[in-house]
């Protein structure tokens, strides 16, 4: 059977989706894997087209400490299913830069391009291109799709985009990118299926993972967002310090001698809710722990989320919607509860019940703003396009598959 697959490598996980690649009947998905709590906790599990569990194994943080480790143990677990023809891939790539805006069929030319922006975005970029690389040589034949998490916020007016620098720089390419934009794509895609009342509105979308930023929707389209020119920006996350007075990195320079590499290791991999608490940047680990810096880590990411929120609302003059997404926002009620109350002022009251069985709307019948919980589905997104590029039409349905 021909198939589309697609690799989605974020910050703490690599996940996999295989579609059924076929020009007519009903496109299937034949299976959805994930490799989770990647440096921490690993986790490798695999299901069917029905459901039907191929593999739940907890892996040692010794064989799984990165995302390279997990790309070999799930390119061992794709060799060892049989019956499947791969017809094309499609990639989640992180930075676009300036000259992406939209998917595209990678060639080496586009390769060698896209690893000029590695440092732009160097937890992602190099795990995003690898597996690229490997089957450019392996099999040059087979149409592979690079889908950038940029692409979606193109497009916005010009004062979203800039810093307060010079235009040169500007021109250059530095500027405020964005990302996430495979799940924000996704999300306005299903918001006229779940809530047609605000699909057309004004709606912040907190993608809360690993990684975690807000985007602001109007009527479905990008109008801001809180991260920038690299996935440092805007929200505390669970290794990267979200905003910072660029000062502290002077600082960092001028009173602790360090350079380029080390600040680039610290901004990364050793900030967000890893440093704040000390214990570690898994919100599993936080929420379990009774240690106050943990507690302190969950309230200060509340906390900036309230403050970043309220930006966002200001961009878009009002607020009709808050939907909560990714692994944090779609997994746990605790967090969701204390989001709602700092948005209370915008006009939010949360449904405890709804919230707690984890219902789509989690909005009282009387809030003014509605608010929601839509799984993301980042690879169905990276299908759809992948299909498109290569199969000329949409063969991936609309549907959540
Ligand atoms: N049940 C849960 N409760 C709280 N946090 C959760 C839960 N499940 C997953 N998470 C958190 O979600 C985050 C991973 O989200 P995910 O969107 O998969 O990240 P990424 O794609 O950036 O690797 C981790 O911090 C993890 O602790
Ligand atoms: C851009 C980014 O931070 O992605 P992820 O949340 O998947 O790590
Ligand atoms: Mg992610």
């Amino acid at each position: 059977m021909d198939a589309i697959l697609v690799v989605n490598a974020g910050s703490s996980s690599l996940k996999l989706q295989m579609f059924e690649a076929g020009r007519a009947g009903t496109p299937r998905r034949l299976l959805e894997g994930r490799i989770e709590g990647v440096g921490t906790a690993p986790r490798l599990h695999a299901v069917g087209a029905d459901g039907a569990i191929l593999v739940d194994r907890t892996l040692s943080p010794e064989t799984v400490p990165d995302l390279p480790a997990a790309l070999h143990v799930a390119e061992t677990f794709l060799r060892g299913l049989s019956g499947v023809t791969l017809a094309a891939v499609g990639h989640r790539v992180v930075h676009g830069g300036p000259a992406y805006d939209r998917p595209l069929v990678v060639t080496p030319a586009v390769l060698a391009d896209l690893e000029r922006l590695v440092p732009l975005a160097p937890l992602h970029q190099p795990h995003n291109l690898a597996p690229i690389r490997t089957l450019l040589q392996r099999r040059p034949d087979l149409s592979q799709v690079a889908c950038f998490d940029t692409a979606f916020h193109r497009g916005r007016d010009p004062l979203a985009d800039r810093f307060a620098i010079p235009q040169t720089l500007h021109d250059e390419g530095v500027r405020r990118y964005g990302f996430h934009g495979l799940s924000y794509e996704y999300i306005a895609g299903r918001l006229p299926e779940v809530a047609p009342d605000v699909a057309r509105g004004r709606v912040i979308v907190a993608h809360l993972g690993s990684g975690a930023s807000l985007c602001a929707l109007s009527a479905g389209r990008s109008v801001e967002t809180t991260m920038g020119f690299t996935g440092l920006d805007g929200l505390p996350m669970g290794t990267r310090p979200g905003r910072l007075d660029p000062g502290v990195l002077l600082h960092l320079m001028t009173a602790k001698g360090m350079d380029a590499v080390a600040i680039e290791h610290f901004l990364y991999r050793e900030c967000g809710l890893k440093g704040l608490s000390g214990i570690g940047n898994d919100m599993r680990d936080l929420e379990a722990s009774d240690d106050p810096r943990a507690a302190f880590a969950i309230a200060f990411f509340v906390y900036r989320i309230g403050l970043e929120a309220g930006m966002l609302a200001a961009a878009l003059r009002g607020l009709d919607a808050v939907v909560f997404t990714a692994g944090i926002g779609e997994n746990s009620a605790r967090l969701r509860a204390a989001v709602a109350e700092r948005l209370a002022w915008l006009g939010a009251v949360l449904d405890p019940v709804a919230n707690a069985q984890g219902h789509s709307r989690i909005s009282a019948p009387d809030s003014r703003v509605a608010l929601l919980v839509v799984p993301t589905n980042e690879e169905l997104m990276i299908a759809r396009h992948t299909a498109g590029l290569v199969f000329g039409s949409s063969s991936i349905s609309r549907g959540t598959a």
